[in-house]
C-alpha cells in the first residue's frame, strides 16, 4: 500500500475544505492555536512513517491523554470497573445530568466524568502521578521530548468550573477517594501535554501492537489490556458523536478539544491528525474528514 500517495490525495483533496467548526475557546489558551494548522501522520507496524503538513508541530492532546491515563492504571493492575462503566454516554463529554441519574458512576473512562475517576485511582496508586504519566508516556512514543505545558493547565484551571463541578459531585456520592483539588491538578496537567502527531502515532503503536512498544519486543500492557481499551475507543472515543465516527471511519480511535484525533488499525497502524477548528460535539472536523479519507482511499476499515 502507498501510504505517502494516499495521504498526499488527502491534502490536496482537503485544501479547499469549507471548514465551519470553532476552536475551543472555553480553554482560553488554546483559542490562541492558528486555526488553518493541519497535518496527519501514519506510522505503520513495519516500521514506514508518512505525513504531511504540520505533523511534527506540538499541540495540546486534551482528551487524548484519557488513553493513556486509562492504559496506566490498567498496567499498575488497578480495579476499575465498579467505578466507571463501559456503555456509550450519548451525551455531551463535561454532561453533569446523567452522572445523577447513574449514582456517580460514569458511563465510561474516556468523558471527563470518567477520566476524573481514572486521575483518582492513579493519585491513589502512584508516588508522583505526573512523572509518572509523562514518563509511560515518553516511553511508548520512545521519545523524551514530550512535556506538559503549564500555561495550558493553568488557563484550564481557572476555568475548568463543569470539571470543578464532575468531580465535587462524584466526591458527594463516594466515587472519589482523594482530594478534589490534587485530581484536578492531575487532570488538567494530564489533558495539557503537548505532543505532535507524529508522536502520537508512534505512541499509539501499544494499541495497534498487542501492548508492544514500537520498534522493540516489550510490552507495555497487556494484549488483553489493548484489546479492552481499542473496545473503549470504538464505542466511546468520540462521545456523542462515536457512531459517526465508527460509521464514516471504521476505527477505533479518540479525539481531543485542541483538535487531534488519533486512530488505529489493528495489526497495521496509527494514524493521528491535527486541525483545531471542531464541530459542534467537540471533535475535529476536518480531521474526521481526513481520516474518512483515509479508509476510503485504503479500502481499509475494522469492518
Ligand atoms: N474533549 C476534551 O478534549 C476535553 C478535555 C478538556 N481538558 C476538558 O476537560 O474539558
Amino acid at each position: 500500500m502507498d501510504y505517502q500517495a494516499i495521504l498526499n490525495i488527502i491534502e490536496k483533496e482537503l485544501e479547499s475544505f469549507e471548514d465551519e467548526g470553532k476552536v475551543a475557546d472555553y480553554i482560553p489558551e488554546l483559542a490562541f492555536v492558528p486555526s488553518d494548522k493541519f497535518g496527519m501522520h501514519l506510522h505503520c507496524i513495519d516500521g514506514g512513517d508518512y505525513s504531511f503538513g504540520n505533523s511534527d508541530e506540538k499541540f495540546s492532546i486534551q482528551s487524548i491523554s484519557k488513553v493513556f491515563s486509562l492504559a496506566l492504571a490498567k498496567k499498575h493492575g488497578s480495579k476499575i470497573w465498579k467505578r466507571v462503566d463501559v456503555e456509550p454516554s450519548g451525551d455531551p463529554f463535561n454532561s453533569l445530568t446523567q452522572l445523577e441519574k447513574e449514582k456517580g458512576i460514569p458511563r465510561n473512562p474516556f468523558i471527563n466524568a470518567g477520566a476524573l475517576v481514572i486521575a483518582d485511582i492513579l493519585v491513589s496508586c502512584l508516588d508522583n502521578p505526573k512523572k509518572d504519566l509523562l514518563d509511560f508516556v515518553r516511553l511508548i512514543a520512545q521519545d523524551d521530548d514530550i512535556h506538559y505545558d503549564e500555561k495550558v493547565a493553568s488557563s484550564e484551571k481557572k476555568h475548568g468550573y463543569r470539571n470543578i463541578a464532575l468531580v465535587n459531585y462524584m466526591k458527594a456520592l463516594g466515587n472519589i477517594n482523594n482530594d478534589v483539588d490534587d485530581i484536578l491538578d492531575f487532570y488538567f496537567y494530564q489533558c495539557s501535554i503537548s505532543m505532535s502527531c507524529h508522536q502520537l502515532a508512534k505512541a499509539f503503536m501499544i494499541f495497534a501492537n498487542e501492548g508492544r512498544i514500537m520498534g522493540t519486543e516489550e510490552k507495555a500492557i497487556k494484549s488483553n489490556s489493548t484489546k479492552r481499551i481499542n473496545a473503549i475507543m470504538q464505542t466511546c472515543g468520540f462521545y456523542d458523536e462515536a457512531g459517526e465516527f465508527s460509521f464514516r471511519v471504521g476505527l477505533p480511535g479518540k479525539s481531543g478539544v485542541g483538535g487531534g484525533i488519533v486512530a488505529i488499525h489493528p495489526h497495521q497502524y496509527a494514524v493521528a491528525v491535527w486541525s483545531p477548528l471542531l464541530n459542534e460535539k467537540g471533535n475535529s472536523e476536518k480531521g474526521m474528514r481526513a481520516l474518512e479519507e483515509l479508509t476510503t482511499l485504503t479500502g481499509l476499515s475494522i469492518f
